[in-house]
Parts: C-alpha cells; structure tokens; sequence
C-alpha cells in the first residue's frame, strides 16, 4: 500500500514542498550552470597542486571529487576549483596549526558571509553571534535532560497527527515528515509551545533556510559589483524579506507577554525554559525588547538546526530499513533503557544508548557532509610545510576523503553499526573519544572545528536518538522490495537524502 503523508499544512502557501524543493534545485543547476561557464577570475596565489575537474562535475559529484584528490595527494595540502572559485583542501595532519588561530586571522565568519552573501540575504547572527552559541551551549545543552520529555509529547503529537496508521506496510516519502517533526521540536525548545505548533511558524522556520540558500545561489549568478542593483531581480530575497516580516510579527505577542510576565512577582519560579526567555535575560540592554533582533536570531537559530539535523535522522531511518539486524540489536537496548524503569524520564538516559550512538555516528561517517572547516585567512598564514597561505585564502577539509582513510578507520568501506561501540569499549578515555557529539581531533569533523564548531550537537543528538528510539519501539521498517538503500543526493558541495524517497513503515502492535 502506498500512501502519501497526512499533511493538511501542505496546503499552505509558503510551504516549499519537496516537488516545489526539485524545481528550485533544478532552477538553482541552472542558474549555477551558467555562472560556472563564465570564466573564473579568483585568485590562485596558493603554491599548492591543483587537482583538475571540470567544474560542472564538481556540481553533481563532488562526494567522489573529494574523496579521489583527498587519495592523490594524500597528507598534501592541494587546491581545487570547484563552483564557488579556488579553494585549498587542508589535510588533517595540519588541523592542529589552525584549528585555534583567531577569528581575526582565520575567519569562520567571513567565509559564511561570503559563501550565503549575507550582505544581501542578511544571514548572519552578527554582533550576537557569540552570544547565540553560548546560549545553546550552556542553557539547550544543560537543559537537554528535563527537555525529554516534552519533545518526546511534541514527537507524539505531530506523529498521531500527520504519520499514517501503517496497519500493513506503508510506503512513506520520509524527508517531508522528518523535517516537520524535527521542527516541532527545535521549535519547543527555541520559541517555546506557544509558537512551536503554529502552522505559520512551521512553514517560516523551516523555509527560511531554503529561501536564503536559493538567494544566495541566485545572486552568485551576478558579478559583485552588479549586486548591488541586481538583488531587486532576485525573487528568493523577496521570500527572505518575507519570512523576516512573518516572524516578527509572530514573535511580538511573544515577546510582549514575556515582558509584561517578567513584572510579575513569582516569575522567577515559572519562568518558561526557552531560547526565546533565554535571549530576554542575555541580550543588551537596549536589544531586549527589540522583536527585529528575537525574530531574527530565532530564524537564524532555526536555519542553524533543522535541516541539519533531519538530513541525519533522514539517512538514519534509511540505515535502519536496510540493516534489519541493527535495528533489532538497536531495539533491544531502547527497550532496556527507555522503556523499563522509566528510562524516558532519567537524566541519564540518552548518553546510556551506546549503540545508537555507534550507529548514528556510523551513518554520518557515510552519509554526512562531503567537506567540513569552511574558513577564510584573513591575516597570512605559513604552515608547516611552507605553504603560505595569504590573505583571502578560502580553505576546507576534504572530509568525505577523511571518513574513508583506513589510516582512521579499519575496514572503512564496510558499513558497521557497532564500530564506535566497540571502540569504547577499549578504555575509559576511548569511552568518551569515539561518541557521536566527540570533537577535538582533526577526523571528527562533522560538527567543525575550535571555537566555532557546532555547539547544538548535543541537542541535534538527543533529538536524533528520541526519534529512533521511538519508531523502533513503534515500528518495523524496511527497504522497498528489489530497492536499495535510497541514495543521498549531491546540490554542488552540499548533500542530502534524497526527498523524494521512500520506505516502508509497518506498526508493531499491528503486526504482533
Ligand atoms: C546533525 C546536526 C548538525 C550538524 C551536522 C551541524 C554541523 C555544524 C557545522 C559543520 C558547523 C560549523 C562548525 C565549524 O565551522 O567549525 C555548525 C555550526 C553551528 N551550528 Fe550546527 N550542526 C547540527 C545541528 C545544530 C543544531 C541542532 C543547532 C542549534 C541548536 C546548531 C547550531 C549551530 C550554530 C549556532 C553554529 C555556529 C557556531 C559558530 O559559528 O560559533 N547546529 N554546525
């Protein structure tokens, strides 16, 4: 039986449904496809081998690209030109020379302003952007615990209300719902429930990402110095702009009872736990009450997480559909742990599902993203080896080619869900060195590296595992007959399942 999602919400207009999504992406080759044919003046000052290919395969098949000139010139900092210009590839062994340098040496920042054109699409947390990550790296993280449970009740929700029964097996396109669901919980713990299940809110959290990648892609297609009168032909910074507008206006009535509850004698011992009470109390003075700055860091947080995150949940589900024995094995210990004693409601509970951990970690060793540690030099800087890298350098990790190294990982082409679990078994410091949320070592490096590496991983985690958790207990998945696992989908670096694909779903109690 097939059956498409539940989804009223479809309905409204700002949603991009994933049919919408493909003719924006298509739109998107196209317009890139034009810009890559003219010629590339970008500088090349990098004395550095430049590994060929031409820049349209570098559009479609750049998870290949990279992992063939990571093997070239292996351990060898080397150059590339792919769709965004020269760009030089950083091997790990020199991460440790780079990973601290200053933010006025070696700029995070820079290089997002540049590669989402925040000039015009606006995205970039600016002044605030310290202060956004501290706040999910001290209030999200510590408040992970007492947060289960309510996005456990938000899981619920928007599965009883948009999954299919799935009595019999039920093909589901996945990608639609994830994305909804994921959503709904980020939007909890960011905008609190008096907005997280507002259709309008959804639509605007999600959607704002999309629009402002797409303006950037659109307006990439333009010299620099024509952006400046070419942005007004740009469509998707009108749906940005739009976005911004819908958010504010969602966000004012929040932000005004929060004010007005904050007089309130007794406040204190109810105040909400969110990111948007969390700003009130942190943000200058003079930005408190300012709905363009809440507004603005709540979109950007929301950009931030939810498509991140559901592309892994994506490609988890995916993993369990096609290795039924994991997800027997992984089933057991959720049983064990979250099931029995009232596992849903211990502080400890999450970090206990270790295997899940091992294969979350496992899928994003395969599936995650294909280059990772996007900076710009902004002060020159001279490597090890020589290499001087000057001022407007753009660099990269060739992940993808890291991921596959047998120097890093033993049988690294075979898929093996337990490989971190056993890894921790090793000893008490390999406990804690091979978790999914790990960092600090030039091979992890799905969540960046230093001071601007992601510091909602530990939420993205908990979300990740609260939702396999759940379909395991509820649900048998499976692969469609004669189907491989879908295969995820390259959009010039950037990649991502496949929104199109399905698979089958069939409920447990239904079927015992
Ligand atoms: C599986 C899900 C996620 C992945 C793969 C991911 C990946 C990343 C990566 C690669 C970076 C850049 C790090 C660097 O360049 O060193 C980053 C930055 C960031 N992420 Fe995540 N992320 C995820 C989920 C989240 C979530 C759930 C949140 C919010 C709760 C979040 C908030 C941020 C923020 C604010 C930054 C910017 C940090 C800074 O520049 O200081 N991310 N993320």
């Amino acid at each position: 039986m097939d059956t498409d999602l539940k989804q009223p919400q479809l309905d409204a207009p700002l949603v991009v449904r994933s049919s919408h999504i493909s003719y924006w992406l298509a739109l998107a080759c196209i317009v890139f496809t034009v810009y890559i044919l003219r010629s590339s003046r970008n500088g090349d000052l990098v004395d550095a081998p430049l590994y060929k290919a031409g820049r349209l395969k570098w559009m479609t098949d750049a998870e290949n690209l990279v992992r063939d000139s990571y093997n070239k010139y292996y351990n060898r900092v080397y150059k590339i030109k792919a769709t965004e210009g020269i760009q030089v590839l950083i091997p790990p062994k020199y991460l440790d020379e780079l990973r601290n340098l200053p933010e006025d040496t070696l700029s995070s920042t820079e290089a997002l302003r540049e590669a989402m054109l925040s000039k015009y699409t606006g995205f970039c947390p600016g002044h605030n952007a310290e202060l956004l990550s501290t706040l999910i790296r001290t209030k999200l993280t510590q408040n992970l615990a007492r947060l289960v449970p309510q996005l456990k009740g938000e899981l619920e929700y928007v599965v009883g209300t948009e999954f299919p029964e799935c009595r019999d097996w039920t093909s589901i396109k996945l990608q639609p719902f994830v994305v909804r669901a994921v959503a709904r919980m980020s939007g909890h713990a960011f905008v609190g429930p008096a907005l997280s299940r507002n259709e309008e809110w959804m639509d605007t959290s999600i959607n704002y990402a999309v629009h402002v990648f797409l303006a950037a892609v659109q307006l990439q297609f333009f010299p620099a110095w024509m952006r400046p009168a070419a942005q007004y032909l740009v469509p998707h910074l009108r749906y940005v702009n739009r976005d911004i507008a819908a958010a504010e206006r969602m966000v004012l009535p929040i932000l005004e009872q929060r004010l007005r509850d904050m007089e309130t004698p007794g406040f204190d011992a109810q105040k909400p736990d969110d990111f948007c009470q969390w700003l009130l109390e942190s943000l200058p003075e003079s930005e408190k009450a300012d709905v363009r700055v809440q507004a603005h860091l709540q979109l950007i947080v929301s950009a931030a997480a939810i498509h991140t995150t559901t592309n892994l949940a994506v490609d988890c589900l995916f993993d369990l559909a096609a290795h039924p024995d994991v997800q027997e094995d992984l089933r057991q210990e959720v049983y064990e742990v979250l099931e029995c004693d009232d596992g849903w409601s211990k502080k400890e509970s999450m970090s206990k599902l270790k295997k899940m951990d091992s294969f979350i970690k496992e899928v994003q060793r395969f599936a995650g993203n294909v280059t990772a540690f996007i900076r710009k030099v902004i002060k020159p800087i001279e490597l090890s080896d020589g290499t001087h890298l000057p001022t407007g350098t753009k660099l990269l990790t060739p992940l993808a080619g890291i991921c596959h190294d047998g120097d890093f990982y033993s049988d690294p082409e075979t898929f093996d869900a337990l490989r971190f679990y056993r890894l921790r078994q090793q000893s008490a410091d390999d406990a804690n060195r091979h978790q999914f949320t790990t960092m600090g070592d030039s091979v992890n490096m799905h969540f960046g590296a230093g001071k601007h590496a992601c510091p909602g991983r530990f939420f993205a985690g908990n979300a990740i595992k609260m939702m396999l958790a759940y379909f395991l207990l509820n649900y048998d998945l499976k692969l469609k007959d004669g189907e491989a696992r879908p295969k995820s989908m390259m959009v010039m670096m950037s990649k991502t399942p496949n929104p199109k694909a399905e698979i089958l779903f069939r409920r447990r109690t239904a079927a015992a």
